[in-house]
This record gives C-alpha cells, sequence and structure tokens, in this order.
C-alpha cells in the first residue's frame, strides 16, 4: 500500500521530529538520499552538466546542497537562483563546492544546456503559480534534458488539486518519507514522473489523505473462500442490467461477476439480454431473489414502456430501497433522487460514474435537497478537478464515490477516510463495457463482504491488470477482461 500524507500533516511530523534532532539534521537526510538519486541519474546517463533551480525555501536549499555534494565529486554543476532570498547554509556550501551560481540571462543559458534538471523552485510551501524568475527557468527547460523534482514538481499543487501546464514536468521526483497527495492524485500525478521515496524518519499518528493499493495488498483483501464455504457464504450478487438496445452490458457484467468468483449471480433483465446471458453465461441464475449485493444500472433504460422492461426497473428500485449494499452504475445513476439518497442514509452504496456522468449527476441533484439553485457542473470542470467533485458527490449523497478515470478515485461516504486512487489499467482500457465489467466484478466484492470502498479499489486494480494481461501491449475487449478475471486475481494472489 503506497499511503500520501496531506501537507499539513507532513509539516506537523517534521515539526515533531526537528524537535527531537540537531538543527539541520532533517535536512542533512534528505539531501543525502536526494543526491544520490541525482549522482545515479549523472552516471546512468553520462549527463556531463547538472543546473539546480533554486527558489526562496528548503526546497532550494535541498536542490542547493545536493548539486554542492554533486559539485564537490567533479560534476559540472550550475545553480540558478535569486540572490536575494537563498538558504545562507546551502549558499554557502555551493560556493565552497565549486558551484557556479546564475540568475537573470546566464542563468537562462545554462538551463537550455543542461543534461540534468534538479527542480527546487517550491515544494511542499508552494501557492498555485510560480515565481516570476522561476517561471523563465521552467520554460527554458530543454525537452531533452532529465527533470527531476525534488519532494514536488514545483507549481503542481502539493494537495493534488490544481494541474499547471507551465508548472514543471518530471521524469522523476524524488520526495522525503512519504508520498503526498501530489503524487498519487490525477491531474498532477502525470507530472511526477517516477517516485523515490527517501526515508527521513517522519513519524505519522493520523491517517493518510490518499493511499494506493499495490500489488502485495490483494492477497490481504480478496474473498477467497476456505473448506467451510458454500455457494451462498461465498455471496450472491443480484445484476439489474441490459435492455433491448442495450443487451452486451448485461453479458459483460455477469461474465464479470461470475469470473470474480461470485458464490452465484442472480440476473434481472428484459428478453433480449436475458436471452444472450442464458446463452453466454450458463452458471447465472436468473429472475429476483436474495442477494447479498445488488449491481443496478449497466445498460439499463429506464423510458422503455415495455411490460417486461417495468417489471426490471421494480426490481432496481426495490433493490435502492432494499439495506443490501447496493452499486449504482451508468443509467441506474438516473435512479438517485433525494429520495433514495434519504433511504440508503448509512447503508452501503457505491455509486461508479465516469466525469461526465458525475457532471450530470451533480448537476441534476444541486447542492442540497432544500436549495432552488441550478448549478451546471461540466464534464471538463470534473475532469480538471477530480477529487473535488467526486467528494462534492460523495457529500450530496451520502455514497462512496468511484469515479472512473484513466486514474480510477475511489472517495468514501465517510470524510475522514482515505481516498484511494488506482492507476493500474493500460490505456487500452478505455473501450466500450470495460465499466459494465468493472461493475459485476466490484458488485461481487460487495456480495462477499468488502465495504464499498475497499471494493471498488480492489476491483479497479484487479480490472486494470486483468486489462494489461489480456492487452499485451495492444488493443483488447471487455470481454476479454472479463475473462481474463480469474487468472490475474491467481496471479495477484500467488505472486509472493
Ligand atoms: N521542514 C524540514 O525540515 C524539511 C523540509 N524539506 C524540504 O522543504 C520543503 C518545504 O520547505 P518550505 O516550507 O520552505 O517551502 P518551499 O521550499 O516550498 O518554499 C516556500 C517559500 O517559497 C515562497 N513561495 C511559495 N510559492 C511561491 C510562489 N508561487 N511565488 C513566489 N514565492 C513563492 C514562500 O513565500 C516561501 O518563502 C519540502 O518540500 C522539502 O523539499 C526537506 O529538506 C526535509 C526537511
Amino acid at each position: 500500500m503506497i499511503e500520501a500524507w496531506s501537507p499539513e500533516d507532513v509539516y506537523a511530523a517534521e515539526s515533531a521530529l526537528e524537535d527531537e534532532l540537531a538543527s539541520g539534521e532533517l535536512m542533512a537526510r534528505a539531501v543525502e538520499g536526494l543526491a544520490e538519486v541525482v549522482a545515479a541519474r549523472v552516471s546512468q546517463l553520462g549527463a556531463e552538466t547538472v543546473v539546480a533551480l533554486v527558489g526562496p525555501g528548503n526546497n532550494g536549499a535541498d536542490a542547493l546542497y545536493a548539486v554542492a555534494h554533486l559539485a564537490e565529486t567533479g560534476v559540472s554543476c550550475a545553480a540558478a537562483l535569486d540572490l536575494e532570498r537563498v538558504h545562507e547554509g546551502a549558499l554557502e556550501a555551493a560556493r565552497g563546492a565549486g558551484v557556479v551560481l546564475v540568475s537573470g540571462a546566464e542563468a537562462l543559458e545554462h538551463i537550455a544546456e543542461a543534461d540534468i534538471v534538479v527542480d527546487g523552485i517550491v515544494g511542499l510551501g508552494g501557492r498555485p503559480g510560480l515565481p516570476e524568475a522561476a517561471a523563465g527557468w521552467v520554460a527554458a527547460i530543454p525537452d531533452d534534458a532529465h527533470v527531476i523534482a525534488v519532494d514536488l514538481p514545483s507549481g503542481q499543487a502539493a494537495d493534488g488539486s490544481g494541474f499547471d501546464p507551465d508548472g514543471v514536468l518530471a521524469d522523476e521526483t524524488v520526495t522525503f518519507s512519504v508520498a503526498k497527495p501530489v503524487h498519487l492524485l490525477p491531474p498532477t500525478e502525470q507530472a511526477c514522473g517516477t517516485l523515490t521515496v527517501v526515508d527521513i524518519g517522519l513519524m505519522f499518528d493520523t491517517d493518510p489523505a490518499v493511499v494506493r493499493l499495490t500489488f502485495d495488498d490483494v492477497a490481504n483483501l480478496w474473498p477467497v473462500p476456505g473448506p467451510d464455504d458454500d455457494k451462498y457464504s461465498r455471496g450472491v450478487v443480484g445484476i439489474v442490467a441490459g435492455s433491448e438496445n442495450y443487451s452486451g452490458a448485461a453479458v459483460l457484467a455477469v461474465t464479470a461477476a461470475v469470473e470474480a468468483g461470485a458464490g452465484m449471480v442472480r440476473y434481472v433483465g428484459t428478453p433480449t439480454p436475458d436471452g444472450l446471458v442464458r446463452a453466454a453465461v450458463p452458471e447465472a441464475v436468473h429472475g429476483d431473489g436474495r442477494v447479498q449485493a445488488w449491481v443496478v444500472g449497466p445498460g439499463l433504460d429506464i423510458t422503455s414502456t415495455r411490460r417486461e422492461a417495468a417489471t426490471q426497473l421494480e426490481v432496481a428500485r426495490a433493490a435502492l430501497a432494499g439495506s443490501e449494499p447496493v452499486l449504482v452504475d451508468a443509467t441506474g445513476l438516473d435512479l438517485i433522487d433525494d429520495d433514495v439518497i434519504e433511504t440508503r442514509a448509512g447503508r452501503a452504496t457505491l455509486l461508479t460514474p465516469h466525469a461526465g456522468e458525475l457532471a450530470r449527476l451533480l448537476t441534476r441533484l444541486g447542492p442540497s435537497r432544500r436549495s432552488r439553485k441550478t448549478v451546471t457542473v461540466e464534464r471538463s470542470a470534473v475532469e480538471a478537478e477530480p477529487l473535488r467533485h467526486a467528494r462534492a458527490l460523495a457529500e450530496r449523497t451520502g455514497a462512496t464515490v468511484l469515479l472512473k478515470g484513466s486514474t480510477t478515485l475511489v472517495v468514501p461516504a465517510d470524510p475522514a477516510e482515505p481516498v484511494f486512487s488506482q492507476a493500474d489499467a493500460p490505456p487500452w482500457l478505455a473501450t466500450a463495457g470495460a465499466g459494465d465489467v468493472l461493475a459485476g466484478l466490484i458488485g461481487t466484492l460487495l456480495a462477499a463482504g468488502l465495504d464499498p470502498a475497499e471494493a471498488g479499489a480492489l476491483g479497479a486494480l484487479v480490472h486494470g491488470v486483468s486489462a494489461d494481461r489480456a492487452s499485451a501491449g495492444g488493443p483488447v475487449r471487455a470481454l476479454k477482461v472479463a475473462h481474463g478475471i480469474p487468472e490475474a486475481v491467481a496471479h495477484l494472489l500467488t505472486r509472493r
């Protein structure tokens, strides 16, 4: 599990540790780890010139001390800085080691020739936007330079809330003790490159803000049956999905639920998808009945006037009114209104929209039950600030929200709990039907008793791994992802 703490918690942990250590010791630890990484890249890449971009705070000091260490070993190093505000100790060390100190036009010339750039403009203390001189430095970084960000790429929000295309886009980031939200959340993760965490000894007694499950976590979380289990104890999942025009969604969701190891799958649909499910997934049983969790929505048509569709819709509404956990996906999200929100208060509910669906749902529900205000939320706004909007929907509905995307966010109903951020899937998974597979897969985990946040994160991870293995570097269809689930789970369970 990779855990990221908020900037506030990191500052608190730093100041607690600083009180126990000799002055400068904490920074010395950070610098030692950073200098090691930079030295390794110099030799791996055969780099001849290293330029540090040095800001006014401790982040700049880290970068300056690191190039001072490097210069002592004979590497040609320069530092771009604004001499009015630089850490004095680091400046002295850099001068003593022969680092070339440059500013203004001279700084830009050095940056343009750099093989490696060490970005120490701002770290955790950075506010949105770059200091003026630094914006010029960043624009001068050559495309082929290897950029190492110290703690985080300057210009990107430390809490992961905002991506700046004019900020630093790093090939790698060296951070201290723990990851920060900027490293794990969309949209800022894309600016961080590979992450190295250097231990400087910080301790935390608070929960992390963001968590990412890794492959090693699967063995602890996946519901592996024991000798005393039967199909009912493993969990029965009910799937209300598919319609005359969207029949394939039913096949995909039911297939995924069966392949993920549900004890039993009950399918509720209209004649065409029902026939297809019978043919494709003989393991499924048909019709309403007792379940441990429901999946409501993939391919559902809530506007149809046909009798069978009305019966299917009744089951969907009953599932939402019932006490079992419910995953609500796709058209099922159109059934969420204030009455459903009230009924489901305190019951396990997982909403799984993509950015467009989340924008529509937030717009339709409005800011609160009593509010008459209409606020239109655009898809582009959700894409720019995915966590803020997913959290808004979780708060508005009291449900856990899984926001699908190349990185999938799972925001628990309880705002005190960490957010999951999973980035396990290849871009090939952006294909029709992939969401139906995810819904069926997570439905099985809910029926096995996992809570919505864990089921969502674990499901997203396994979905991504199955897609990756099925793709083998090329295109992949959703049905193949569903059929790949058993092999992906077996691989994850036996890799240690
Ligand atoms: N606190 C500690 O003991 C340690 C801190 N470390 C480093 O220190 C960093 C945090 O240091 P600081 O708290 O000094 O913060 P920063 O180094 O991020 O810089 C904050 C300074 O930059 C200025 N600033 C921020 N954003 C600006 C903007 N957009 N335009 C103009 N000026 C701006 C602020 O006014 C402040 O002077 C961490 O990211 C990490 O790199 C490490 O050395 C580990 C130990």
